[in-house]
């Protein structure tokens, strides 16, 4: 039995968190965003056209002693955000932290569409949902996680990322020292592949909470805290000066003063996103308007509890119990 544990940088305005891993003998090191909303580990490969690399750090299955090609299996994946990758599969080691997989399925990109190459600092994707949604054909491959979690010492990982500084996922274990008081558990439905769960209600500021059941999922790979367009109207309705900016494809509102809290229930506990943490980003180099971090979730079918919502928290992803659990951060 193992565990784990690496660091994950945040990127600017924590738009996304990047992590080391190592893959092939000798290791090649890359840096990928851990993502709970997708089950594909692709990876910028020497495969690729050079005029889509720029900047990345590529794999080269020629360059390892252990890759081997899974013949005629291919991958193609569509993100919510438009952004898409495809090419072929190898088998070949993994290593996140000290926990190694001998034959993790490694995807290699053979395209990548122009927001990854536009993304210097992303050579990737780990995968951190349900297997049941890995886009490899004609035979789906499992996630890192699913090939390790039973060496683990409990099949679980957990998610502790930062506003503006270093965060860590943890494998097979909860460190007592990440959080405090109790944990709130909430049953998950991975029927879709995500690490979805139902969240009882909300509030805005200090007022009562509301009974709003809103279904989401917990997802890394989504930056902002996506909502239901009745929930995201009565938080801005709060806030002087907020409104609806077609041109920044969102609310926006005036930096200061501090909106107010947004607080969500999860089952019998609440989650409490900090008004600082909702003025997402500047809309303008004189910094009086800020971009919201909490938007509609018009049109993708049900809410992400993206970046936003996970950093204010220790949570833990556990798949022996189907269940999702938030503290409260030391
Ligand atoms: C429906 C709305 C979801 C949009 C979500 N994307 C996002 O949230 C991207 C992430 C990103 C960060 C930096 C550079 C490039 C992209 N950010 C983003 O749209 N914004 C715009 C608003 O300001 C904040 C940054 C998404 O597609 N998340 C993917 C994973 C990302 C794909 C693009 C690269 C980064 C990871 C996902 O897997 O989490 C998913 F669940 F949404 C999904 O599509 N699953 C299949």
């Amino acid at each position: 039995r193992q565990t784990g544990t690496v660091e994950t940088d945040a990127e600017k305005h924590d738009v996304e968190y990047l992590t080391p891993i190592s893959i092939g003998t000798p290791p090649q090191n890359l840096i990928v965003d851990f993502d709970t909303g997708s089950s594909d580990l692709w990876v910028f490969s020497t495969e690729m056209a050079a005029k889509d690399i720029k900047g990345q750090a590529v794999y080269d299955p020629n360059n390892s002693s252990t890759s081997e090609k899974l013949q005629g299996s291919t991958w193609q994946i569509t993100y919510g955000d438009g952004s898409s990758s495809s090419g072929d599969v190898y088998l070949d080691t993994v290593t996140i932290g000290n926990l190694t997989v001998p034959n993790q399925a490694v995807e290699a990109a053979t395209k990548v569409s122009d927001e990854f190459t536009d993304d210097a600092n992303n050579d990737g994707l780990l995968g951190l949902g349900f297997s049941s949604i890995n886009t490899v054909q004609p035979t789906p491959q499992n996630t890192f996680f699913d090939n390790i979690k039973n060496n683990l010492d409990a099949p679980l990982f957990t998610a502790d990322l930062k506003h503006g500084a270093p965060g860590s996922y943890n494998f097979g274990y909860i460190d007592p020292a990440a959080y405090v008081g109790n944990i709130s558990w909430t049953p998950v439905d991975s029927s879709q592949g995500f690490w979805s769960f139902t969240s009882p209600g909300y509030a805005v500021g200090t007022e009562a909470m509301r009974n709003h059941s809103i279904s989401g999922i917990a997802d890394t790979g989504t930056t902002l805290l996506l909502l239901p367009k009745s929930v995201v109207k009565a938080y801005y309705e709060e806030i002087q000066g907020a409104q609806y900016d077609s041109n920044q494809g969102g609310y926006v509102f005036p930096c200061s003063p501090t909106p107010p809290d947004f607080v969500f229930g999860v089952s019998d506990g609440i989650v409490t996103v900090p008004g600082d943490m909702v003025s997402y980003a500047p809309v303008d180099s004189a910094n009086q308007d800020c971009f919201g971090g909490i938007q509609s979730d018009t049109g993708i079918g049900f809410s992400i509890f993206g970046d936003v919502a996970l950093k204010t928290s220790f949570v833990v992803f556990d798949a022996g119990g189907l269940q999702l659990g938030w503290g409260a951060k030391n």
